[in-house]
């Protein structure tokens, strides 16, 4: 650990103190004493209840994992009998608890859309995720393989590519906002006025076929270029037209893109994407957020041989159809999710040595820099409501969101906020916050501000949870089985029973595929048709092409219909993922070994090797996908569970091992400040990090990853 600093009996990290006291500080009344003896007070309350929580859940999953030993998987019944007897299953709620939030923004409330997730320690990805609310559609079109790409792309602009994309383009408008007669593709001239919406085509002009979608307009200036706003669903589309540009010149009607509204929300990740393990990497994540609660974030980097300075968009001018002005946010709402009550971290240490409860600290300093935006001191808005949206991941159960209530109560206390200005977004990505979801949202009826599914974390704690069970189902099978299906369903009857519509975000997983675009404009539209107002997705152009899926369905009558339906039965949730070892061949077995301790690798080596907590791995097949934390858990408690069960054994787990770090060292190649682990796989933290992982997968609580990736790059750290 680097120099500390003592403030009221806590030892500070020097680059935390720094961050603290000269910037989060800088234009808030709070002085640093008020700031570090609020933290040394809140420590001091909330430890020990959280210190119990975390027993409680290593109480209870030590209980499952001897009655399992004596049952093994046992019937659904006595399973269920189980979870009810040890509290884990508590009882349904007599009467289902209805939501009661104030001041919520209409992109969570009422804009059904993408939301973005970008690592807080990244400040050039963040700034283009706040900006991320607009994207190109030209540009997702153009460079990814939404379109099919039928020939070598020429160098600088390609003029076949470019008529692909505008004929795309018009199809796409033809669908969404029908001319009252003819195609998009007949337009010569787009001519929109405070009469309404006109294109001239060679038929003559025409309208809208439904007026209600012309949102507004910039007039053409002196060189023709303008913009017209259409609107559907909640989901603004601007047509840009710029006859100067080169696309606009090769457009039937001089327009140079289609911009969409794309990422209505954005997550600032604290978590699962970041390797923040000391008081150095917490103060950059922080710096993050803070920058864009005051909206001074700025990023200088090189690109494509220039110096390129980044800061967030201002709001958008219009002149609305109804000739007012109009102004759209230019930046994505954004959120911040914290740590889960499991973590420490030691850029605070207490009196007595002990690392301060790292969700403690996010909360403070979150709630800090959200003043900034609350009290309108910086030069834009994050939230107009007067909020500051919060992610809590990883609560087990009612009483552990209950306890991040009374945290969050508690902050708002001693900054003198009003109740219930730090909202809530509930993960549901642990087993015993699924079983009890409507007991959850029952805690924090009066600030959640989501409830969300598809998590890869929800998957591992499934596998820990069932761990002395038997072995459990390859990672790919784990999609079609019955608990999750009924999560995904589940999650949805519960939240639009509590009154999520027109309130909340009902929301689903992260698209873990970056460069598959084609595949999720085929699957992700599933979202908002199975009821979610948002899902996940890892880049800004993914952002915008999943835009598409919002303005294509009408979610709040999808919702409607939902409400309908019977709520999805929880015992469902209790079929465990087992697998029956005699239909897997040695094949299949290999195969799944080898897939997932290439994952692992791929991943830890840059975690641990290069403090980078999310990153596009590519497969056994090329084929890059996204890792973070949460798939990390997921292949480490699969290994760590075949081994238990004598699916795999230990010498065949460290021979796979070492073959594929080989592979991906060679995987990464070339890049800068790669640590192969092959050459000294003894010697390599990264290595070592991964065996320490899937060995000790057992009886790591709850299966989580954060301690060892965290003590392991702590020693690389050291060693660089
Ligand atoms: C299970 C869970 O917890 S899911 C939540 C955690 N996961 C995430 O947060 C995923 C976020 N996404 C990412 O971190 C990244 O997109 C990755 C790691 C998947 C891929 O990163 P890279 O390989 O560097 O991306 P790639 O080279 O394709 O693109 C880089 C460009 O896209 C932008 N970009 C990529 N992802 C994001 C993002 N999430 N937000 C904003 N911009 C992004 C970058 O700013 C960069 O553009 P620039 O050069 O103009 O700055
Ligand atoms: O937090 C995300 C997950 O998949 O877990
Ligand atoms: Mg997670």
């Amino acid at each position: 650990m680097s120099e500390t600093s003592e403030r009221s009996g806590l030892q500070v990290d020097e680059h935390l103190r720094v961050f603290v006291e000269d910037e989060l500080l800088a234009q808030v009344d709070l002085t640093p004493e008020d700031f570090w003896s609020t933290l040394a007070r809140l420590q001091e309350r909330f430890a020990p209840r959280i210190a119990t929580a975390l027993a409680e859940r290593d109480d209870l999953q030590g209980k499952i994992d001897s009655w399992h030993a004596e049952h093994g998987a046992g019937s659904r019944d006595d399973y269920e009998k189980l979870l009810t007897d040890l509290g884990y299953l508590a009882p349904e709620p007599t009467s289902v608890p209805t939501i009661d939030v104030d001041r919520v923004d209409p992109e969570i409330a009422e804009i059904p859309g993408p939301q973005l997730v970008v690592p807080s320690t990244n400040a050039r990805f963040a700034l283009n995720a706040a900006n991320a609310r607009w994207g190109s559609l030209f540009d997702a079109f153009y460079g990814t393989d939404a379109l099919p790409q039928d020939h070598e792309l020429a160098k600088g602009y390609d003029e076949r590519r470019g008529a692909q994309v505008i004929a795309a383009a018009d199809e796409l408008l033809d669908e969404l906002f029908p001319l009252e007669r003819g195609s998009h593709a007949d337009v010569t001239a787009y001519r929109p006025s405070t009469d309404g919406f006109a294109a001239d085509t060679a038929d003559g002009t025409v309208g809208l076929a439904r007026r209600d979608q012309f949102a507004g307009f910039t007039a053409p200036d002196g060189d023709g270029r303008g913009t017209v706003l259409l609107v559907r669903n909640g989901l603004h589309v601007d047509l840009v037209i710029d006859p100067s540009t080169q696309v606009g010149r090769q457009h039937h009607a001089d327009v140079s893109d289609v911009v969409l509204e794309s990422a209505v929300t954005t997550i600032v990740d604290l978590e699962d994407s970041v390797a923040t393990v000391d008081g150095e990497d917490k103060a950059l994540a922080y710096r993050t957020w803070l920058g864009l609660m005051t909206g001074d974030l700025v990023a200088e980097f090189a690109k494509g041989g220039e110096t390129v300075t980044r800061r967030v968009n201002p709001d958008r001018e219009y002149t609305g159809a109804d000739g007012s002005s109009l102004a759209l946010p230019g930046r994505s709402l954004m959120l911040v999710r914290t740590c889960g009550h499991h973590m420490t971290t030691n850029a605070v240490l207490t009196a007595d040595g002990a690392e301060v409860n790292e969700g403690v600290l996010d909360a403070l300093v979150c709630a800090v820099a959200g003043l900034y935006d609350l009290r309108g001191l910086g030069p834009h808005t994050n939230s107009r409501a007067g909020s500051v949206y919060v992610v809590k991941p990883k609560q087990h159960g009612p009483d552990e969101v209950a306890l991040t209530v009374e945290l969050f109560a508690a902050v708002e206390e001693a900054l003198g906020l009003d109740a219930n200005t730090l909202k809530i977004g509930i993960m549901d990505e642990e087993k015993r916050t699924t079983v009890n979801l409507s007991a959850c949202i029952g805690a924090a009826a009066d600030r959640v501000i989501f409830v969300n599914t598809g998590f890869l974390d929800r998957t591992g704690d499934e596998i820990h949870t069932c761990f002395a069970a038997g072995p459990v189902l390859r990672k790919g099978d784990m999609k079609s089985t019955t608990w999750l299906q009924t999560y995904e369903d589940r999650n949805v009857d519960v939240a639009l029973a509590a009154g999520f519509e027109h309130h909340a975000q009902v929301g689903k997983g992260m698209w873990a595929k970056p460069a598959a675009m084609a595949e999720m404009l085929e699957q992700k539209i599933g979202h908002p048709k199975a009821g979610a107002n948002t899902a996940w997705v890892p880049s800004p152009t993914a952002a915008t092409l999943h835009a598409l899926h919002y303005l294509r369905t009408d979610v709040h009558a999808v919702q409607e219909e939902i409400a309908k339906r019977d709520t999805a039965d929880r015992r469902h949730l209790l079929e465990l993922p087992l697998s029956d070892p005699g239909t897997l061949s040695d094949d299949d077995v290999r195969r799944e070994l080898e897939t997932n301790a290439q994952s692992i690798l791929g991943y830890v080596v840059r975690w641990v090797g290069m403090g980078i907590g999310c990153s596009t791995v590519p497969d056994l097949d090329g084929v890059g996908l996204m890792e973070d934390r949460a798939t990390l858990r997921i292949s480490s408690q699969l290994i760590a569970n075949w081994l238990e069960h004598g699916v795999v054994d230990a010498d065949t787990v460290r021979e796979t091992f070492a073959r594929m770090a080989a592979l991906v060292d060679e995987q990464n190649e070339g890049q800068d400040g790669y640590p192969p682990m092959a050459p000294d796989l003894e010697n390599s933290e990264s290595f070592q990090a991964a065996l320490e992982l899937v060995f000790t997968g057992g009886t790591e609580p709850n299966g989580y990853t954060e301690r060892a990736l965290t003590q392991w790059r702590r020693q690389a750290k050291a060693h660089a």
